[in-house]
C-alpha cells in the first residue's frame, strides 16, 4: 500500500498578533503575520484497505480519539465516496511542545489532510481542505494555505506575504499556556488599531507591532515573563500565539548559536530558519 514518510508539520510563529475586536459569539478578531519555520513534528502515513484509522504512536495526555491527526483523517475520510475502504496508520514524532503557540497540533492536522488527500486520491482542492481544517482549529487553514501569511478574522482570511528569511531562536519556557484562559482575561487589550499589509511589511524585520496576548500570558505564567526578559537582552524578543514559547529573529546563524549557548539550562531552546513555503505544498491541487 502507498506510504509517505517523514512529512514535516512545520511550526509557525506569530511575528505580531493584534486583537482588534470580538465577534458576537465571543471569539476574538485578530490581525497577525504567520511565519513558517523549517522545524516541526514529523508524520508517517501508511494507507490501509480496511477503513481503519489509527495513531500508532503514543502521545501522553492526548488520547487517540481526540488527537487532531486522527480527527483530521476521519474528517477527510467522511468525504470519500460510499464504499471506500481507505484508512491509514499514522505515526507522529512530536517535537513541538503542546500549548506552545507554535501551532503544533494544528500543523499536524494540516499535514494529515494534505498527505491523505494525496495518498487516498481524495481530489480535494486547497480551498476545500482549508475549509475542512477550519473546523479543527483556527490555525489549520494557514498551514494548508502553505505560504507565510497576513491573517485576519479568527485566522481564516489569509493573504500571502514574504515573511522573514532569517534564523530564529525559540525558547520553550516549560509551561503549557491554555489559550481560552488568555482570551478570557479581563485585562486583555481588545482594541488594537487595524493595519494594512503596506503598513507593516517594510518594518516586519525590525519587529513590527506587538503580541497583545503577551501581557496576559506573562502575568499568569512567570516563566514566560522570565524568558522574554532574558531573551530581550539579545534582541527583539516576543511571545508567539497565546504562548508559551518566545522567539527572537537573528541577524545570522552564528548569532543564533551564541544566544543558544547562553540559554539557562532550565529552558529548552532551539534555532530554526524561516521558510517561504510549506514542504507539502507541492502535493496540492490549486
Ligand atoms: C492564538 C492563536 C494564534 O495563532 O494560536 P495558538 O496560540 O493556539 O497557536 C490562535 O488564534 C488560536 O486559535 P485556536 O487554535 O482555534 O484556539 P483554541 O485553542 O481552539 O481556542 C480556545 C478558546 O480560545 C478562545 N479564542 C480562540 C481564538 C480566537 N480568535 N478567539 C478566542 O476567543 C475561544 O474561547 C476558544 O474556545
Ligand atoms: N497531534 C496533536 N499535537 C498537539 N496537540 C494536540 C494534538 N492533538 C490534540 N492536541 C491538543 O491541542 C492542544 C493545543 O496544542 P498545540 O496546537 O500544540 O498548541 P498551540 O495551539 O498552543 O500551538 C494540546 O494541549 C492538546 O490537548
Amino acid at each position: 500500500m502507498r506510504s509517505l514518510h517523514h512529512c514535516l508539520a512545520p511550526a509557525k510563529l506569530n511575528l505580531f498578533l493584534h486583537v482588534v475586536g470580538r465577534r458576537p459569539d465571543g471569539y476574538h478578531l485578530l490581525q497577525s503575520a504567520f511565519q513558517l519555520l523549517d522545524h516541526g513534528d514529523l508524520l508517517d502515513f501508511h494507507v490501509r484497505d480496511d477503513g481503519i484509522i489509527r495513531r500508532i504512536t503514543d502521545l501522553p495526555g492526548v488520547p487517540e480519539e481526540s488527537d487532531l491527526v486522527v480527527r483530521a483523517a476521519r474528517l477527510l475520510q467522511a468525504t470519500l465516496p460510499d464504499g471506500s475502504r481507505l484508512g491509514a496508520d499514522i505515526a507522529v514524532t512530536k517535537r513541538l511542545p503542546m500549548g506552545g503557540g507554535l501551532g503544533g497540533g494544528s500543523s499536524d492536522a494540516a499535514t494529515t489532510l494534505m498527505a491523505l488527500n494525496h495518498l487516498w486520491d481524495a481530489g480535494k482542492s486547497r480551498e476545500e481542505l482549508m475549509a475542512l481544517g477550519l473546523s479543527l482549529g483556527a490555525d489549520v487553514p494557514f498551514f494548508i494555505f502553505g505560504r507565510n501569511a497576513f491573517a485576519e478574522g479568527v485566522g481564516e482570511r489569509l493573504t500571502a506575504i514574504d515573511g522573514l528569511d532569517c534564523w530564529f531562536v525559540v525558547i520553550e519556557p516549560g509551561v503549557a499556556v491554555p489559550t481560552p484562559e488568555i482570551f478570557r482575561a479581563p485585562d486583555l487589550t481588545r482594541n488594537s488599531n487595524l493595519v494594512t499589509i503596506p503598513d507593516f511589511s517594510k518594518t516586519l524585520q525590525s519587529g513590527y507591532g506587538k503580541n497583545d496576548l503577551q501581557t496576559v500570558a506573562a502575568r499568569l505564567f512567570p516563566e514566560v515573563a522570565a524568558a522574554i526578559e532574558w531573551l530581550a537582552e539579545y534582541g527583539k524578543a516576543r511571545m508567539t500565539g497565546s504562548g508559551a514559547c518566545v522567539f527572537m529573529p537573528c541577524d545570522s546563524e552564528a548569532q543564533a548559536d551564541r544566544v543558544l549557548a547562553a540559554v539557562p539550562a532550565r529552558w529548552k531552546a532551539w534555532k530554526a530558519r524561516g521558510i517561504g513555503q510549506h514542504p507539502l505544498s507541492s502535493l496540492q491541487k490549486m
